[in-house]
């Protein structure tokens, strides 16, 4: 092979990412990963000694401490190749785990906008993942994040009510607008739980870089149902990411990631 084509995976290693515009030593070992940049100032309203550190494209990158603990919040964008090049590169300059703070779609009766979703693995419907492994590879989060998301959420809805907890496995799509009505069904009757864009491309990258990953998302609305909440000024997706970020936050110290 010539000597002259690009080694991806050797390119880059040390110094500032191309794409985030982050340095090895900005950040924790920790990152939350919202997909909106503009969802990045929510988390730092739960920190102290916030810095933003950069905002490049759609990664937005802010740190702080949250009970004794750096916590750094990075942006993902929309869909699964702008978070495999996220997860790649925050692993490049020192995070070990994250964790995707997000919104989605219920494909399950009962379940309402702001209601909690923690995912127990991704149905691989995108094509980044294909890029990487197998057909047959899981996209699956860290047993031990998983499991600490579902206590941490259910602890917060004893203590405070007013929300639904859920957990079970996800789609993952690459086409927002391709999920018509025959495709809405299929997943409802394979039992799965939600659907949203990024969690195949974290988890699977995840899992071959060595890094531990897990995902708590808000429901933004109901697709059996009819019930949709695309106004950001409903109160109830925004309490939903709110108390997604506090679950991640609480997962991040219980687990010291
Ligand atoms: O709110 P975020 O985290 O971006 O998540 C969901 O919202 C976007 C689609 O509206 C997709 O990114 C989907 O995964
Ligand atoms: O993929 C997604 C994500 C959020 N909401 C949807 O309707 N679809």
């Amino acid at each position: 092979m010539s000597e002259q084509i690009v080694d991806k995976a050797a390119a880059g290693r040390g110094a500032r990412q191309y794409h985030i515009g982050i340095a090895p030593g900005e950040v924790g070992s920790v990152a939350l990963l919202p997909g909106d940049p503009f969802r990045v100032p929510f988390v730092a309203e739960f920190l102290t000694d916030v810095t933003e550190v950069a905002h490049n494209r759609e990664h937005r990158t802010m740190t702080g401490m949250y009970r004794g603990k750096m916590i750094t919040a990075t942006s993902t964008g929309m869909g699964c190749p702008s978070t495999a090049i996220a997860v790649e590169e925050l692993a490049r300059v020192g995070v070990t785990s994250m964790i995707r703070v997000g919104s989605s779609a219920a494909l399950q009766p009962g379940i309402e906008p702001g209601d909690l979703l923690v995912s127990e693995g991704s149905l691989r419907n995108d094509g980044t993942t294909a890029a990487y492994v197998h057909p047959g590879f899981p996209a699956v989060p860290d047993i031990g994040i998983a499991g600490e998301l579902r206590r941490s959420a259910e602890s917060m809805r004893q203590q405070r009510g007013g929300f639904g907890v859920y957990s079970g496995i996800n789609a993952t799509d690459d086409a927002f607008y391709a999920e018509g009505p025959e495709w809405i069904a299929q997943l409802t009757a394979m039992g799965i739980l939600n659907v949203e864009m990024e969690s195949s491309a974290l988890f699977v990258v995840a899992k071959l870089r060595g890094l531990r990953a897990g995902m708590v998302c808000a429901c933004s609305s109901n697709l059996l149902e009819g019930v949709s909440v695309y106004d950001k000024k409903d109160s109830a997706l925004k309490d939903g990411w709110m108390r997604s970020i506090e679950v991640a936050l609480d997962t991040a110290v219980a687990l010291d990631l």
